[in-house]
């Protein structure tokens, strides 16, 4: 009988990565202050008896990291695993747990570069798991529900916490004290309710086995940096990267990706010298930039990230670079992914 149930249930792999999901603090009382990546998936999993009612789950551990500290490199190793477990026939979903700080960057890599329909969850906490009303075993739980979905395949990466399903496209961490933290300028997908998923909405960009990206043909990934604009602002930053080697600089620009005319004729000269530059603003509750507007992108030859934030824009210039590096290609890509 047990045989038999176990037969029905999908199999969800949990890659596990550190985070505060696996953090850990010196009382029940420590919400905010406790180390990040302590525990390992092993004990994570065997928290949650109620998780092999959902699927048959089994564990592994990545890497052990706090997630402002993951790299290109941790990305790609992270990209390849997930592949490998796409491509085996034994495994339904795969969860992801990471820390939240740059969740939405590992989420938006994914999506952009994994070549399968089946669930792909990123999952993080806000609280560690040894604080009162820890909020990590809740979004662990959810995350496993919707990894052994037939509901969630084909959606792209996806995002779960605070009960909320959202596009690993869209997802940014907002707020960082609360746990209602990620949101997404255009909406939740979904929600998930006692093990059960319920979906509202599609993502309309290209995403995973309609991407022309693929982890299996990318050996590394450029240098994308980025550069933060304010009230007299200088070119230091800009021209200090550029002079580092990155291939593109993303302008986390005010407002509309707005460029302050103290550096304007820098981003001129630096993309004449053939350095991507790729307008984004970081205003909070989500930036809109379009080509032309505020600055004349056509003349002066540099992309808009359109909606994506500074971070998320890296990712992609990255990954788009892999393959071109022209600048109507590219604008391209940011139109369409
Ligand atoms: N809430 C978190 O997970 C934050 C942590 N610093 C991390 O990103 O690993």
């Amino acid at each position: 009988k047990e045989a038999e149930t176990q037969a029905k249930l999908a199999n969800v792999v949990v890659l596990a990565t550190g985070g505060t999901i696996a953090g850990a603090g010196a009382s029940a009382a420590n919400s905010a202050t406790y180390q990040a990546a302590k525990v390992g998936v092993e004990q994570l999993i065997a928290g949650i008896p109620e998780l092999s009612t959902l699927a048959n789950v089994r564990g592994e551990q990545v890497m052990q990291i706090a997630s402002e500290s993951i790299t290109n490199e941790n990305l790609l190793q992270l990209g390849r695993r997930v592949s490998e477990l796409a491509d085996s026939k034994d495994v339904d979903g795969i969860v992801i747990t990471h820390g939240t700080d740059t969740l939405e960057e590992t989420a938006y890599f994914l999506n952009l570069v994994e070549k399968t329909d089946k669930p792909i969850i990123v999952v993080g906490s806000m609280r560690p798991g040894t604080a009162m009303s820890a909020d990590g075993m809740l979004n662990l739980y959810n995350a496993v529900a919707v990894a052994s979905s037939k509901e969630a395949r084909g959606k792209g990466v996806l995002v779960t916490l605070n009960d909320e399903i959202q596009s690993g496209r869209d997802v940014s961490k907002m707020i960082n004290i609360k746990t209602e933290a990620f949101k997404s300028a255009w909406g939740p997908l979904g929600m998930v309710v006692e093990g059960k998923s319920y979906w509202f909405r599609l993502p309309a960009k290209r995403h995973t086995m309609d991407s022309e990206f693929d982890i299996k043909n990318i050996k590394s990934l450029p240098d994308v940096e980025i550069a933060y604009s304010y009230g007299n602002v200088s070119d230091t930053a800009y021209k200090a990267l550029a002079q580092s080697g990155a291939k593109a600089i993303i302008h986390a620009g005010t407002g509309n990706g707005s460029v302050s005319s103290r550096v304007v004729p820098t981003l001129q000269a630096l993309r004449k010298d053939g350095v991507q530059i790729i307008r984004s603003s970081h205003v909070n509750a989500g930036g809109f930039v379009l080509r032309n507007a505020e600055q004349p992108d056509d003349k002066y030859d540099w992309v808009v990230a359109h909606d994506l934030n500074p971070q998320k824009a890296r990712i992609l210039a990255m990954v788009a670079l892999t393959k071109t590096n022209d600048s109507k290609e590219l604008q391209r890509m940011f139109w369409e992914y």
